[in-house]
């Protein structure tokens, strides 16, 4: 049991009120991303959980306790960070025990708890070595390692792999995965920039911007009904177009998202425009219109198709994966799919 409960919560920072309002039921076990534009409250939300920053007004509540009281050391909470500072002189076996060595527990139980942790990090076969000799990806588990080892109710994460390359990145996404698996009673909350991070690892996303909740979700909710114009654009990759005036019009509201994977280049389109430039990625291309509107309009086209900027191109709607939205940003539901 690791339920998480927050209710409205602020936080100031003198005069500047940082997060306004936040509610959040966090099921135990659960994995919860926070994502949200630079500056939105995202770490400030997490270390506000932590204890490391304390609140200014609303209830933090593990397992149906308040803890705003509470100090970070007490309440089962581990935080990894982008940066992990290992102990260097210290071997992967030391530096995963060393709190557990603090908190005075029998040699024979730390050396077991090491290496059970170890045996689910892969860490077994470097437990004699000195963190220098040790990978980024390898030290970055060494890192959650020495959290595990404390066996913590929730798990923090604050962007963890921003430090590491592509490569690494996706292994360590699918190493947290099976942790993950390993640990199904520990809550784990992350947060991240990076969008692939956010709809591949999480059970839920919570979308911030100025300090406030915009929608909590599955990722395929968020994908396919955001609540509103800002959550449509901020999730998915690359963003949804937007598309106004008579493109807008035709279908009876002022704004039309489309994704660049649901339109398509025809012979014949109902829109079209000039070719900025195209990225071609092997598999597919996308590709960048000048379609009139105020961002480039992006069209995900099949790999094999070249195009040349200033070609003009015409484009069509997937008619039934179309988003309209009203003057504020609201999405509008209607039945009749044009
Ligand atoms: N100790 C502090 N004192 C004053 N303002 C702060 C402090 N810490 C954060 N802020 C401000 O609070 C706001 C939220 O910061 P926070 O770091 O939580 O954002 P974030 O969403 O994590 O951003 P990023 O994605 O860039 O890391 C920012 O405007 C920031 O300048």
């Amino acid at each position: 049991m690791s339920e998480l409960e927050i209710n409205s919560l602020r936080k100031n920072f003198g005069a500047l009120e940082v997060l306004s309002d936040i509610n959040l039921s966090i099921r135990s076990g659960e994995f919860v991303v926070f994502v949200g534009p630079s500056g939105c409250g995202k770490s400030t939300l997490l270390r506000c959980i932590s204890g490391l920053e304390p609140i200014t007004s609303g209830t933090i509540s593990i397992d149906g306790r308040v803890v705003n009281e509470v100090s970070p050391s007490e309440r089962g909470i581990a935080m990894v960070f982008q940066s992990y500072a290992l102990y260097p002189h210290m071997t992967v076996a030391e530096n995963m025990g060393y709190s557990l060595k603090l908190a005075r527990l029998p040699r024979e139980e730390i050396r077991r708890k090491v290496e059970e942790t170890a045996a689910k990090l892969q860490l077994t076969d470097y437990l004699d070595r000195k963190p220098k000799a040790l990978s980024g990806g390898q030290r970055q588990r060494v890192a959650i390692g020495r959290s595990i080892v404390r066996d913590p109710k929730v798990f923090l994460f604050d962007e963890p792999l921003s430090n590491l390359d592509a490569a690494l990145r996706v292994q360590m996404r699918m190493e947290i995965g099976q942790l993950k698996k390993t640990l199904p009673d520990t809550t784990m909350i992350y947060v991240t920039h990076d969008q692939v991070e956010a709809m591949t690892m999480a059970d839920r996303i919570v979308v911030l911007k100025d300090g406030e909740v915009m929608q909590v979700g599955t990722p395929m909710e968020l994908y396919e009904t955001p609540a509103s114009l800002f959550v449509a654009q901020f999730i998915g990759s690359p963003k949804m177009n937007l598309m106004t005036g008579e493109r807008a019009k035709a279908y009876g509201v002022p704004h039309v998202g489309v994704r660049p994977e649901h339109m398509e280049v025809v012979e014949n389109g109902p829109w079209g425009g000039e070719v900025i430039y195209a990225e071609n990625l092997g598999s597919d291309t996308y590709v960048y219109v000048d379609a009139g509107e105020e961002d480039p309009t992006i069209v995900r086209s099949q790999g094999k198709r070249t195009f040349t900027p200033g070609e003009r191109i015409a484009l069509r709607p997937e008619e039934g994966a179309l988003h309209r939205f009203d003057e504020t940003g609201n999405p509008v539901i209607s039945q009749s799919a044009v």
